[in-house]
């Protein structure tokens, strides 16, 4: 059976329920995902400072072919988003920035960024920013709440030089750039005083976005975290700091997959933050037993997190950004699994029965609720994301495996 004769049965079938798949793809093309660039090379960036990575992540792993410069990035991440359907982002870190001789991190411009501005308008795809506050010498012991002005200033300087780059970014490409705030500073052990680093974090960002940026070019974001390797007993920048200073400065709100306790979910917070911020920045990721950044699978969490999008048209108002960094398999592949999944989940999601859900809820018909939960599982969406991806011109089902591996024996294989 031909792809286009699969899919006729299956709108048929949804049709029964109420559910028009032309509509559902319509809806799928207007919401991005913004892909982050630091799958690319384990988080490394460019700008040759010679050191480790910090600030209690790790990318683990050691696949060939890790791309080494700006150039081979863009070009990797040409066969990713060509293996991805619909609408993209990408989204960069201020370490990805290039320069004839070393930038600081206090004076990283616009220009930095011209040549991955240039690759977004080839694209025609939005950019999305992030200062980079580990990683460098300045930022061993902490960064916007260090005890030491001069530090904390330089990090602030930081901040709101990477405000420029995101208003650039959000006025070349017509298109907001959500530039997220994710600070590493915390302690391995017991910490006396915990209520000055915090008081410190709060002045040093309310300086960061003291000047008013159009919010149609670009908006502020934080992240808060649970904890990181060698930051085990506190972290400044915690859930409830974030979500008390998002809601009070009117700031996004950014929630990580991987930051919460191991029961937590972040599908089940969005609709406890929405009455209170207006917009919410996503780093879809799969923790495995901690903050591991493995890649997103179509699991049930993913699920969870595209239901809350869409049973609440979310559209505007929530940004679906991924955060993962798996350098134990082809880092192609893990943009290109993880990237379609979150898609997947997200069709799936438009595919739901949902007026017949929300009334069987309404009359407190809990068991026609569960049953066509159930139901909807096996449903043809498949049927229904291989005609999207026909008619986007990238590979349907695993075939996209191929063209990787065609790509890995001659170019990652030779780097
Ligand atoms: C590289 C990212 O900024 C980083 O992963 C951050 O978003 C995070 O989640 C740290 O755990
Ligand atoms: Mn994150």
């Amino acid at each position: 059976m031909s792809i286009q004769q699969a899919y006729e049965l299956a709108k048929q079938q949804f049709a029964d329920f109420d559910i028009d798949t032309e509509a559902a793809m319509t809806l799928l093309d207007q919401l991005p995902v913004s892909i982050h660039c630091w799958q690319g090379d384990d988080v490394g960036g460019f700008e040759q400072l010679g050191g480790d990575l910090t600030g209690g992540i790790q990318a683990t792993g050691n696949y060939p072919g890790k791309a080494k410069t700006p150039s081979e990035l863009r070009a990797d991440l040409d066969l990713a988003i060509s293996l991805i359907p619909g609408a993209k982002r990408l989204n960069l870190h201020a370490s990805y920035l290039e320069a004839e001789s070393k930038i600081e991190r206090n004076e990283v411009k616009p220009e930095h960024f011209k040549n991955w501005v240039e690759w977004a308008k080839q694209n025609q795809m939005g950019l999305d920013f992030n200062p980079t506050y580990f990683s460098h010498p300045l930022s061993a012991e902490a960064t916007l709440s260090h005890p030491n002005k001069d530090i904390r200033n330089f990090w602030i300087e930081h901040g709101k030089a990477s405000r420029k780059i995101s208003e650039y970014f959000g006025k070349e490409l017509g298109t907001a750039s959500v530039m997220n705030i994710w600070i590493p500073d915390g302690s391995k052990d017991l910490v006396i005083d915990k209520a000055a680093p915090r008081q410190r974090l709060v002045e040093s960002l309310d300086e960061i976005i003291k000047e008013k940026i159009d919010p149609k070019y670009h908006l502020d974001a934080v992240e808060s975290k649970l904890f990181g390797i060698g930051l085990e007993s506190y972290t400044v920048g915690s859930n409830e700091f974030y979500v008390a200073y998002a809601t009070s400065r009117k700031t996004a709100l950014c929630l990580d997959a991987g930051h919460y306790h191991p029961t937590e979910t972040i599908s089940d917070k969005i609709s406890a933050v929405m009455p209170f911020v207006e917009h919410l920045l996503l780093h879809v990721s799969r923790p495995v037993r901690w903050d591991s950044d493995h890649v997103v699978l179509l699991d049930d969490e993913t699920q969870a997190i595209a239901n809350e999008i869409i049973r609440n048209k979310l559209f505007n108002r929530v940004h679906i950004g991924l955060d993962f960094f798996d350098a134990s398999i082809n880092r192609i592949a893990a943009w290109v699994i993880g990237t379609r999944n979150m898609k997947k989940a997200l069709l799936k999601a438009l595919l739901e029965p949902i007026t017949a859900l929300r009334q069987a809820e309404e009359k407190r018909d809990f068991t026609t609720r569960l049953a066509l939960l159930e139901e909807e599982k096996s449903l043809p969406w498949q049927a229904v994301w291989n005609i999207y991806c026909e008619r986007h011109n990238v590979p349907v089902g695993s075939r996209w495996l191929a063209d990787i591996r065609h790509y890995e024996n001659n170019v990652l294989n030779q780097r």
